[in-house]
């Protein structure tokens, strides 16, 4: 009985160690794979921003949803390798498509709190594309993947972009471009591709990042980049809330001042009537 011991000698309780995973422990926000090639936060802004850092610090915790992120490209470049390498650490050589669509969750702490990451791995294949496209709606986050092997899969990377955000009008999620299978390219062919991939990004307005599922190179680094900038955004939109409602019970506060005041004033000229005998 180690505890009754412990008791008797009066001995300290050991320490609780609590054990972070780093992977998903974040209290930076982490950086952009190129600061050239991300439209999603200016190049000096390598962290969260200094408001989002003070709101954390108020008494009142965020309420929080979790962070919607959908996965879309054609058949076969690596959506669901990606997803595995980060929530699992494996990786498959042998190709299963994914039928209409797959889910995960992770689950991060954010300076301190805790954000949930929906992972929508869609088909890529045509004939799952009616069914995947019913899982586009309310994305916070887009990643549109493409083989960087295939160029032909880069091409087509505009496309599914905008089927994806014609699921989601009523919002702007963050896009990312992320181009896989790094490890099967030469040092020249992975330094054109990255140019080209590039070019492609801007004009999709993503931030791009090049990716290995099978020697897992930048992948955790994206996934911790979707978590806090998504993460940064969703209080950015908590502030505001805040401030919309803070000026609207301003406005009604005001009104019911001078609701106040028109009262007293009714109340004092119907009594000065009354006593100048005025019954009307
Ligand atoms: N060498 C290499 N192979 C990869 C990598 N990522 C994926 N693959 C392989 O590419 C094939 C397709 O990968 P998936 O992740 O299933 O592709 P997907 O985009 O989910 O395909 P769909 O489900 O049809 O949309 C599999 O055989 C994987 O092993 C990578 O980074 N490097």
């Amino acid at each position: 009985m180690p505890h009754l011991l412990r008791q008797n000698l009066l001995l300290p309780a050991p320490p609780t160690v609590v054990m972070h995973d780093p992977r998903t422990h974040l209290r930076h926000l982490p950086p952009a794979y190129s600061p050239a090639q991300t439209p999603l936060s200016r190049d000096r802004e390598r962290d969260f921003a200094p408001q989002v850092r003070y709101h954390l610090e108020l008494p009142r915790r965020p309420k929080l949803r979790p962070c919607k992120v959908i996965f879309v490209g054609d058949c076969s470049v690596g959506k669901t390798a990606i997803v595995n390498r980060f929530c699992f650490d494996k990786f498959q050589s042998n190709y299963k498509a994914t039928i209409g669509v797959d889910f995960e969750l992770e689950n991060f702490s954010i300076l301190g709190h805790n954000y949930g990451l929906e992972m929508w791995d869609t088909a890529g294949q045509e004939r799952f594309k009616c069914i995947a496209g019913a899982y586009y709606r309310n994305a916070s986050v887009i990643v549109v993947t493409f083989d960087m092997t295939k160029r032909e899969t880069l091409e087509s990377a505009k496309k599914w972009l905008n089927s994806a955000l014609n699921y989601n009008t009523g919002q702007k999620p963050l896009i990312f471009l992320a181009g896989t299978k790094a490890d099967l390219l030469t040092k020249e062919e992975f330094v054109r591709m990255e140019r080209v991939a590039g070019l492609a990004a801007s004009e999709m307005q993503a931030e791009y990042w090049s990716v290995s599922a099978r020697s897992g190179f930048k992948v955790t680094e994206l996934f911790q980049r979707i978590a806090g900038l998504a993460f940064e955004e969703a209080i950015k939109q908590e502030i505001k809330y805040h401030k919309g409602t803070a000026q609207e019970k301003g406005k009604t506060d005001t009104s019911a001042k001078s609701q106040t005041f028109d009262l007293r004033n009714f109340i004092s000229s119907r009594f000065a009537r009354q006593k100048s005998g005025c019954a009307c």
